[in-house]
């Protein structure tokens, strides 16, 4: 059962990627106590880099073990692997150079160094998800589940961007992406934003989340975000579609908060 979306507004987008970072670095921190590692799932676009910038920054940052924090992302542009428009190239640029990461757990989409379609490079990363499932799985002793691993491992946190058009990762309105019901992992052509060639978790991928964390500033993404809070068809509006297993949260400002359904709005206390 998926929870409830609950929305928290901050004053501007600084305030907001400030606030999600701190948010991130005590997730990760009590996920941690409680596994040992912890998983987060990245999103490209301007919150996510910029809130990844913001735990760079923080003096809390050391708190967590980043070398027992695993790393995959929601989507990645099929490009080349030190393409400044690649999401793990950003997500590198921002935070992963200035911590101490264990390289084998930051798992980056395949690019065009590698792979001659985005599908191959999809099957690839679906692959790869499922063998650390399947890792996961044989390192739990407690799990004593009689039935085979899944085919993703658990996810604690999926960060996610909303575009104007209310996509989510790389999933477009109308587009193939967005109706997949079968694959974790598809690859995507035809990107109306650029580049047109992508990687992208599947929305019951991304659905798996123990928490989703919907990220988002600007009046450019009001209308998708109050289209998504209305709960519009994913198909159309494709930010309606995520929902965590535990928690779903809409971590926003208030630009892109002006036509939340009133019911849903809940200001951010200050410093929060
Ligand atoms: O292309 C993408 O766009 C979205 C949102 O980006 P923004 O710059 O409008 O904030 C992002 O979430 C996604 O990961 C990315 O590949």
């Amino acid at each position: 059962m998926s929870a409830e979306p609950r929305v928290s507004i901050h004053p501007d987008s600084s305030v907001l990627m400030a606030a999600i970072a701190a948010r991130l670095i005590t997730k990760l921190v009590d996920v941690q106590d409680r596994f040992g590692e912890a998983t987060v799932v990245l999103t490209g676009g301007t919150v996510g880099i910029g809130t990844l910038k913001a735990v760079a920054d923080s003096p809390a940052a050391p708190a967590v073990d980043w070398a027992k924090v695993n790393f995959w992302w929601g989507d990645e542009r099929f490009v080349g692997s030190q393409d400044p428009d690649r999401n793990a190239f950003q997500a590198q640029e921002a935070l992963l150079k200035h911590i101490d990461v264990d390289p084998a757990r930051v798992h980056v989409p395949g690019s065009t160094d590698d792979f001659g379609s985005p599908e191959q490079a999809a099957e690839d990363y679906a692959r790869r998800l499922s063998e650390a499932a399947a890792a996961e799985h044989a390192a739990d002793a407690s799990d004593d589940r009689p039935e085979e691993p899944g085919r993703l491992p658990r996810f604690d946190v999926v960060l996610l961007g909303v575009g104007p058009d209310a996509h989510v990762a790389s999933l477009f309105p109308e587009q193939a992406g967005i109706r997949e019901k079968q694959l974790t992992v598809v690859g995507v052509r035809n990107s109306p934003k650029p580049p047109p060639e992508r990687i992208s978790l599947t929305l019951p991928a991304i659905n798996t989340a123990a928490e989703v964390w919907m990220v988002v500033a600007g009046e450019d993404k009001a209308g998708a975000v109050g289209l998504a809070l209305a709960g519009a068809n994913p198909v159309q509006v494709p930010a309606s579609g995520p929902a965590g297993r535990s928690r779903t949260l809409w971590l926003i400002d208030e630009n892109a908060a002006s036509r939340v359904p009133e019911q849903l709005v809940r200001k951010a206390p200050a410093g929060s």
